[in-house]
């Protein structure tokens, strides 16, 4: 008999996740069926997001074989039904307050930073990048947390440094840089680009660093479509791509309408849950028929 998820205590409550207190030692990590664009949380759910981004994150911890949080499978019998599938039990860790970013392709604020000085969190880069540019090796962009609703502050390596200490700040890039490359060349063999992806970390009591939260999933990550890829050419997101183009091009809402997006119609719903399997499927080479909580 599951518990009840009313049995855990909510610790956190992020725009598409949830933290719950499991034990003194444990939590529970739950990914909602909410999807974010263009800074707004949508009022339309995609149904089973949050069990695919889940079975995400535990395949690349399985495949990347990274000390990590997960403290149990993905069935454990701490986690309630309710959230059978888009949850799991974490070991409770001390995080370390940096947003661990490696980035393999340039864009976004990785972008918009080169642009003004020529290098992105302190890293100088060549001339004449591109949005889509690929940066050979990855770099490592860290950002500090902003606070609710703000984006994150990138930041230098040496400011890291001065945050949590130079043998600490060398072995989150390191770490960083190491995950990422491998997972980036799992997902680029299945044909998907990783552009970016941004990771974090705690210590055990032991003080013992491990990989945390979601790992390499689209909420965390730039998906790309590889068949699309041009050097230099930034590509639209695999997976959001269906709902910003109905939004801004027939919907009739626009960004800077200053009101929220209007409610998704069912086949762009059904397309973009679509697109998350398809993006599990193709990486993992596992059924997501396959992965809990699935409609019984
Ligand atoms: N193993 C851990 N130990 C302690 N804290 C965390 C932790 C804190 N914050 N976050 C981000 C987050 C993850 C999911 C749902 C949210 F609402 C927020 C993760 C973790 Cl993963």
């Amino acid at each position: 008999m599951r518990p009840e998820l009313s049995e855990y205590t909510p610790i956190y409550s992020g725009k598409v996740r949830e933290l719950y207190e499991v034990d003194d030692e444990h939590l529970l990590l739950v990914a909602s069926d909410r999807i974010s664009a263009y800074d707004y949380i949508l009022d339309t759910p995609i149904p089973d997001k949050g069990r695919v981004l889940t079975a995400m994150s535990v395949f690349f911890f399985d495949a990347l074989g990274v000390p990590n949080h997960l403290a149990g499978p993905a069935d454990d019998p701490r986690i309630p039904e309710s959230v059978l599938g888009r949850a799991l039990i974490t070991r409770r860790l001390d995080m370390v307050p940096v947003e661990c970013v490696a980035r393999g392709y340039l864009t976004g604020s990785g972008l918009k930073e080169y642009r003004a000085n020529g290098q992105v969190c302190g890293v100088p880069l060549p001339e004449g990048l591109v949005d889509g540019s690929r940066i050979d090796p990855p770099i490592f962009t860290p950002a500090t947390k902003a606070a609710v609703g703000d984006h994150d502050e990138n930041v230098s390596f040496e400011r890291v440094a001065a945050d949590v200490g130079l043998d600490l700040a060398t072995r989150l890039r390191d770490l960083t840089l190491e995950v990422y490359s491998s997972g980036a060349d799992i997902a680029r063999e299945r044909g998907i680009i990783l552009a970016d992806t941004k990771f974090e970390f705690g210590h055990t009591s032991d003080g013992d660093l491990l990989l945390a939260d979601e790992v390499l999933t689209p909420d965390s990550s730039r998906y790309w479509d590889g068949e699309l890829y041009e050097p230099g050419k930034a590509l639209p997101s695999f997976d959001k791509q269906i709902v910003r183009d109905w939004l801004t091009k027939e919907s009739g809402w626009s960004t800077d309408a200053g009101t929220p997006p209007p409610a998704l119609p069912a086949d762009v719903v059904e397309r973009t849950r679509a697109r998350y399997i398809e993006a599990y499927e193709r990486i993992s080479g596992l059924r997501f028929a396959d992965w809990p909580g699935g409609a019984a």
